[in-house]
C-alpha cells in the first residue's frame, strides 16, 4: 500500500510514476505494473466520456470511476481529480465534494487545479485530513481563458508560478503536478520545494512523471505534444475486433469447441 507519505518522502530520491485510469480493467493493469499513484483524472473527459473537454466532467463522474479504480488497486495511491467547479464556489461545497471522494469512493487524497483561490481551502482540507495533490502550470479547466499552450513563459508568470508553488507547499500539499512548463522553470520549482513535483510536459527534472493513459496505450485519436505512445493498443484492439466480425460472419464462430448439445433436447417436435 503506497501512502501519501511513502510520496512525500519519494521527492529527490527515485522517481515516481503516475499515470491515470478510469476504470477497473486498466487499473489493475496499471497497479499491477508497479506504477506508484493512479490518478482518476478529469482528463477522462476527452477519453472515457468522449466529450471536446474536460468541462462537463461532474462530481458523480469522477467519484463512480474513483471507486471502480480503487476495487481493482491494491498497492498504488488513488487519487481523484476534482472536476470543474466543484472547488472554489464555496468553502463548505468544495469540503463536501473532496470529502466525497475519501467517505464514499475511497480515494486516498484529491488532486486540485491550484491558484490563489485555492490556498486557504489546501490548508483546510489537509487540516481536516484529506491530502491534497495541487496543479499549477496548465491548467486544462481554465482552458476557456488559457487554451492549450506551454505556460510560465516569460519572467513575470514564471514567478507566479513558482510563488504559488510554494504558497501550496507551505497549506500542505503532499506533492504538486506542473503540466506544460518549460523544463528550466520546473527544474527551479523542483530545487524550491520540499514535496515532490510531478510534471506533464515539464521536463526531466521534476521528481516524478505522468501521462493520460490512452495517450500511453496508443488508444487516442489526439495526444498532447508532450505525451509519448508505448503502445498500440488501439490497433490490437481493433484487429481484435474485426478478427471477430469476420469469424461471424463467415461462420467460422461459434465453433464446436464453444458450444453444448444436450441429447434429450433433440426432436422437441
Ligand atoms: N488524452 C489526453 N491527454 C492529455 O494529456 C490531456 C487530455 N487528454 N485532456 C486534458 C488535458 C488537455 N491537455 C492538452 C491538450 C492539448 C495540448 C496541445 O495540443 N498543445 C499544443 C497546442 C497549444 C494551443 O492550442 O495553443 C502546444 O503546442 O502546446 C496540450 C495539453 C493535457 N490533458
Ligand atoms: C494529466 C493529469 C495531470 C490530469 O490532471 C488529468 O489526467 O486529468
Ligand atoms: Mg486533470
Amino acid at each position: 500500500m503506497t501512502t501519501v507519505r511513502d510520496v512525500r518522502e519519494k521527492a529527490g530520491t527515485e522517481p515516481i510514476t503516475m499515470l491515470t485510469a478510469y476504470d477497473a480493467t486498466t487499473a489493475a493493469v496499471v497497479d499491477e505494473a508497479g506504477i506508484d499513484v493512479v490518478l482518476v483524472g478529469d482528463s477522462m473527459g476527452n477519453t472515457a466520456l468522449g466529450y471536446d473537454t474536460t468541462l462537463p466532467v461532474t462530481v458523480e463522474d469522477v467519484a463512480s470511476r474513483t471507486a471502480a479504480v480503487g476495487r481493482a488497486t491494491t498497492d498504488a495511491l488513488v487519487v481523484a481529480d476534482m472536476p470543474f467547479l466543484s472547488v472554489g464556489v464555496d468553502e463548505a461545497s468544495s469540503i463536501e465534494h473532496c470529502g466525497r471522494m475519501l467517505k464514499e469512493a475511497n480515494a486516498d487524497a484529491v488532486k486540485l487545479e491550484s491558484g490563489p483561490h485555492t490556498v486557504e481551502l489546501t490548508e483546510r482540507l489537509v487540516e481536516l485530513g484529506i491530502p491534497v495533490m495541487a496543479h499549477l502550470g496548465l491548467t486544462p479547466q481554465r482552458m476557456k481563458e488559457t487554451g492549450y499552450g506551454r505556460q510560465g513563459t516569460n519572467r513575470d508568470e514564471a514567478h507566479g508560478i513558482l510563488d504559488l508553488a510554494r504558497q501550496h507547499e507551505q497549506a500542505g500539499a503532499f506533492s504538486l503536478v506542473l503540466e506544460h512548463v518549460p523544463a528550466n522553470l520546473a527544474k527551479q520549482v523542483t530545487q524550491a520545494l520540499s514535496i515532490p513535483t510531478i510534471g506533464i510536459g515539464a521536463g526531466a527534472e521534476c521528481d516524478g512523471q505522468v501521462l493520460v493513459v490512452d495517450d500511453v496505450l496508443g488508444l487516442s485519436d489526439r495526444s498532447p505534444p508532450f505525451a509519448r505512445q508505448f503502445g498500440n493498443v488501439r490497433e490490437e484492439m481493433t484487429s481484435a475486433v474485426e478478427a471477430y466480425r469476420d469469424a461471424v460472419e463467415s461462420g467460422e464462430f461459434p465453433a464446436d469447441e464453444h458450444e453444448h448439445v444436450q441429447d434429450e433436447l433433440e426432436d422437441l417436435y
